[in-house]
């Protein structure tokens, strides 16, 4: 099974807008080859290559899962390896990274809903990465599908040939053979050396229990082999090959790999770390140029992570690191809060991810956790020096000398939305445009996207601040657009900005875990949300309780809790010794999952439900 010749090896991915069905189709190819038994009925095999539980869940990829087939065609075995890509915006950097091991990309399109915005974001990475594009048509088999019109519609968007278009079911797995046909007949093989020096690219990396790291590899030169010793060019470290194979669809033992497989290593890798993602992997005593490796990821959306009960961060802590050795692109920091404890800082790449990983938490370790709203990375130049602050903790004081000198710039990010505009649905384009607006918007543009037709599609873009995107951004343009809009966008570099920290204090104290980073002009009202939502939160207490957002030595917002009027057994009648002593005694349990700011006992559970509704934007 190791032995394949290059010009029976097909590499490729399928790329497609979140939905499209991806999935649903390398269930279908799996099938169609027999690498898996199809499964009759409505249970049938459904998104094998998504494993996760929140993938299920949710419906949606998150981490990119290869599998292997054999197809026969025109009398010959071909051995196809495909990379099962993420959809969403937030994990792009997984379709670049997995299109570096293909020759060639299924463009996924569904024939109800046409081209979306991340159809074209994905369609830009396999341009760029100059591998052949095969566009398909999905979901013909629905009433609704209109396979011209969008044909038509992506040979226009993409200067694609209409002749090359596949129309399939993925569903029925009507068409899936002509898409197998296709990947044999027009993906090129890939066309690296056996007789060269080893050369693998390490492009995904799981953590195995009992047999360590595990290495998902792309041969780009030379054979790998049980037994053998290996270096890494990034590390320099040495490791003996324990076992070698494909993924078909589970790790299945070859024994060999040869240049343009795709396959798995397992060697005794123990940490995770060491497997560095876009590292050559080489044979000891041999030097070789490292292949060009990837773009490191940066985290983009940072928030703290605190446990419900205070004494269970070291369990939580433990879970996080368990957790991150298969989701490396989540940075963790230790951080400790006066009003939440001790907890972790961690980087998402975007909120999306971030929700997918407290989900993930939750489902696999059992976590109840807080998380402070989301924050992005802020630059402060000054002096011609630049730092990075990424919690509103560090951030300066409005007020403070040296931030008089100094410039605040934050990330912004291109953005790409494509929404209906029919006549029925004329009012969406205005909505949408409203949308940016009202989010800090610059330079919005827009243009049809169909050359003809009624019901027309406008593309919009516009430049946006990446702050104003991680809060409330996404559900509005979903629910502003019925759900028909579509959005991606794209790192655009940071730009000066007016941004102030504002702080919420409860009676003059500060409660850290609730600072934030807010625009000068939104202060005012981001300000008197939360304060409001503060003050349904606070228990009363036997005083009164000033609660004020303050920016800049300035009370942005401000309310009052008035005192307690009576004591808490006073309700108790007849004043029963025993009764009042269990009552104060409950209290007293109580107490130790609360918080003191100042004088003042906080429940932890107030800062969850305060930081588990939206902003107060
Ligand atoms: N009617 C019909 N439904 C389909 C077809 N293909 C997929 N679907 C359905 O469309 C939905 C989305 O399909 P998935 O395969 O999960 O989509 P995906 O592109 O993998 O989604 P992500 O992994 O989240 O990006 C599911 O409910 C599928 O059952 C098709 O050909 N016809």
């Amino acid at each position: 099974m190791g032995d394949f010749p290059n010009h029976l090896i097909r590499n490729f991915a399928i790329l497609s807008h979140i939905d499209h069905g991806k999935s649903t189709l390398a269930d279908r190819l799996l099938e169609e080859t027999r690498t898996i038994q199809r499964k009759e009925g409505p249970g049938g095999n459904k998104q094998v290559l998504d494993k996760l539980k929140v993938e299920r869940e949710r419906g949606i990829t998150v981490k990119a899962q290869t599998a292997s087939m054999f197809f026969e065609d025109g009398g010959k075995n071909y051995l196809l390896n495909l990379i099962d890509t993420p959809g969403h915006v937030d994990f792009s950097w997984e379709v670049s990274r997995s299109l570096r091991a293909c020759q060639g990309a299924l463009l996924l399109v569904d024939a109800t809903q046409g081209v979306q915005a991340q159809t074209i974001s994905v369609f830009h990475i396999a341009k760029e990465q100059g591998i052949k594009i095969i566009p398909v048509l999905n979901k013909i088999d629905l009433p609704a599908a209109g396979p011209e019109r969008i044909s038509s519609q992506i040979a226009t968007t993409f200067g694609l040939d209409p002749s090359e278009m596949l129309y399939i079911s993925a569903k029925t797995g009507l068409g899936v053979t002509d898409v197998l046909k296709a990947v044999v007949g027009r993906i090129p093989a890939p066309t690296f050396d056996v007789g060269a020096p080893l050369r693998a690219l390490l492009f995904d990396s799981s953590y195995d229990r009992y047999r360590g790291v595990i290495s998902l590899v792309s041969l780009q030169g030379g054979t790998i082999r049980k037994g053998d010793r290996i270096a890494s060019c990034h590390t320099r470290k040495k490791y003996d090959i324990i076992d070698v194979g494909i993924m078909h669809p589970e790790e299945t033992s070859t024994g060999v790999l040869q240049a343009g497989q795709v396959g798995y290593i397992a060697c005794n890798m123990k940490e995770s770390a060491e497997a560095h993602i876009g590292d050559t992997l080489h044979r000891v005593g041999e030097s070789v140029e490292p292949l060009p490796g990837f773009k490191p990821t940066r985290a983009m959306v940072f928030a703290g992570i605190f446990p419900v009960d205070s004494n269970d961060f070291t369990k939580l802590e433990e879970s996080i690191k368990r957790l991150t050795l298969t989701d490396r692109s989540v940075t963790i920091q230790r951080e400790s809060s006066t009003a939440l404890g001790q907890g972790c800082r961690l980087g998402f790449l975007g909120t999306l991810h971030m929700d997918v990983f407290r989900q993930r938490l939750e489902d696999e370790y059992d976590a109840s956790v807080i998380i402070t709203a989301p924050t992005v990375p802020y630059m402060i130049i000054q002096k011609g020096k630049s730092k990075i602050i990424s919690n509103p903790t560090d951030f300066p004081e409005a007020s403070e000398v040296s931030m008089r000198t100094a410039e605040v710039q934050e990330p912004m990010v291109n953005a790409t939305i494509i929404v209906p505009q029919g006549e029925s649905m004329c009012e969406y384009l205005g909505d949408m445009m409203d949308l940016c607006s009202s989010h800090r918007a610059q330079d919005i543009d827009h243009r049809y996207l169909d050359s003809s037709g009624s019901s027309q599609r406008v593309i919009l873009r516009s430049k946006l601040p990446l702050s104003e995107i991680v809060t409330d951004f996404f559900d509005s343009l979903k629910h502003r657009s019925s759900g028909f809009a579509s959005f991606d966008y794209e790192d655009a570099g940071y730009e000066k900005s007016d941004m102030m920290k504002m702080t919420f204090m409860l009676n003059g104290k500060p409660i850290d875990a609730l600072a934030m980073i807010v625009h000068r002009s939104a202060l005012s009202h981001v300000g008197k949300g939360w304060v409001k939502k503060l003050k349904e939160v606070i228990p009363r207490q036997l005083f009164e309780v000033a609660i004020q957002a303050v920016a800049g030595n300035k009370v942005i917002s401000r309310e009052t809790l008035s005192a307690m009027r009576k004591d808490v057994t006073a309700g108790l009648y007849g004043g029963h010794y025993e009764r009042k002593l269990k009552h104060l005694n409950k209290q007293k349990e109580g107490k130790k999952k609360m918080k003191r700011i100042g004088n003042i006992d906080l429940p932890q559970e107030a800062f969850f439900t305060v930081l588990s509704s939206k902003s107060g934007k």
